[in-house]
């Protein structure tokens, strides 16, 4: 295999600090907008409208959170979502929500972000799902004009997998094409809720030359993968981590793919990883055991994510620093992930061009230079 992309680099071999890392440009792809709350902003709006927390004060309810996410079940960790979604259910809440997310992704240095919910589950109070976009959007575009246009921020529309509204969500996400919404995605717990029972959404979105992402091979293996790509035609996969189980590694250390994951490489199919996520559903052991390192290695398209902020108590500078201390990972390397991501996004070729090249190429390069 020909040197990696970042042996180009100047500064290749310099480790960065924490503090280098929260600075450099970050590009995130998969970031759920109800699974970021501000803990204080969860006591307050559920103080407003009368619902019960499992912690009264913003301390201990993030690290109820974090805590009960912890637990080594998709499943459990999806329950913790009841009390997000609660207090999401009327415009001015999911407003605060939506811009206090873009506050927080700016503050910590993320230059593009596609931010993901549902709108089907906001609809419990009355609201229609327009109204949820429409509320969305208000709050991102507040949010990009506080943190005065560092950010670009797109909402992707994500039906949930065990109901049967996709057809209308990815209807709703055309209706926004050209108002903030830049994709569809299907979430959910994914054993026994494959990504086929969903195809005539998928069909429609093709027909509309349109962009989805899939959540597969996070709880599930290799089919849910296959499915996602092979008949319904994800452009990315959300986690994909599972991919690892088409990688053999033999005992003289050479590296062999099965079909699918040699598709999946080939095709330069972006995987939206989200370590810290895994490890707390149990999907790997930790940052050093997560498959991302090897699959960075043999060069698939990788990609650095969050998925909950609030779950796991993350951030893009803190996912991307623990790959630096597991992996010793340097500039060029985060670089890397990166362009990979921007190179991924839903968003028109010239404005991810425009990206890379003025914003995330100089910003690298001014860390670089410091050494
Ligand atoms: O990592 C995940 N896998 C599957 N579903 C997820 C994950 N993170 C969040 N979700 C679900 C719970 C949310 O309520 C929903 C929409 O954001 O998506
Ligand atoms: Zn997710």
């Amino acid at each position: 295999m020909g040197p990696h992309p970042r042996d180009w680099l100047d500064g290749s071999v310099t480790t960065p600090s924490r503090y280098q890392v929260h600075r450099a440009p970050k590009v995130l792809l998969h970031d759920h907008l109800d699974g970021g709350l501000r803990p204080q902003t969860i006591v307050e709006l559920a103080a407003e409208i009368g619902h019960e927390l499992p912690a009264a004060d913003a301390e201990s309810l993030g690290r109820w959170f974090r805590e009960s996410a912890d637990s080594g079940s998709l499943v459990r960790y999806l329950e913790t979502f009841d009390h997000t979604v609660a207090v999401m259910q009327n415009g001015p809440a999911i407003t605060r929500i939506a811009r206090e997310c873009v506050e927080d992704l700016a503050a910590d240095g993320v230059v593009y972000a596609e931010v993901r919910y549902a709108p089907e589950q906001h609809v419990t109070n009355g609201l229609t799902l327009d109204e949820v976009v429409g509320a969305v959007q208000e709050g991102f575009d507040a949010g990009v004009a506080a943190s005065g246009g560092r950010i670009v921020v797109r909402q992707l529309l994500t039906a949930m997998r065990h109901q049967a509204r996709s057809m209308e969500i990815a209807e709703l996400a055309i209706a926004w094409r050209d108002r903030g919404v830049a994709g569809f995605d299907i979430a959910g717990a994914e054993a026994g809720f494959p990504p086929t029972r969903h195809l005539d959404a998928f069909e429609y979105l093709q027909r509309e030359n349109s962009h989805f992402t899939i959540h597969a091979g996070e709880a599930f293996g290799l089919p849910s993968i296959w499915e996602a790509i092979q008949w319904c035609g994800a452009d990315r996969l959300g986690h994909g981590v599972r991919i690892i189980d088409d990688v053999t590694v033999h005992e003289d250390g050479s590296v062999e793919l099965g079909r699918l994951a040699a598709y999946v490489r080939d095709m330069r199919i972006p995987l939206e990883m989200c370590p810290s996520s895994n490890i707390q559903t149990g999907a790997a052991e930790s940052f050093a055991e997560h498959p991302i390192g090897l699959l960075t290695k043999l060069r698939f398209r990788v990609t650095v994510n969050t998925d909950n902020r609030l779950m796991s108590g993350t951030s893009m500078t803190r996912e991307m620093f623990g790959l630096v201390e597991a992996f010793d990972y340097t500039l060029a390397d985060l670089r890397w992930f990166t362009i990979n991501a921007m190179k991924s996004a839903f968003l028109p070729f010239d404005e991810r061009l425009a990206i890379i090249d003025e914003v995330v190429k100089p910003g690298y390069a001014r860390l670089i230079d410091e050494g």
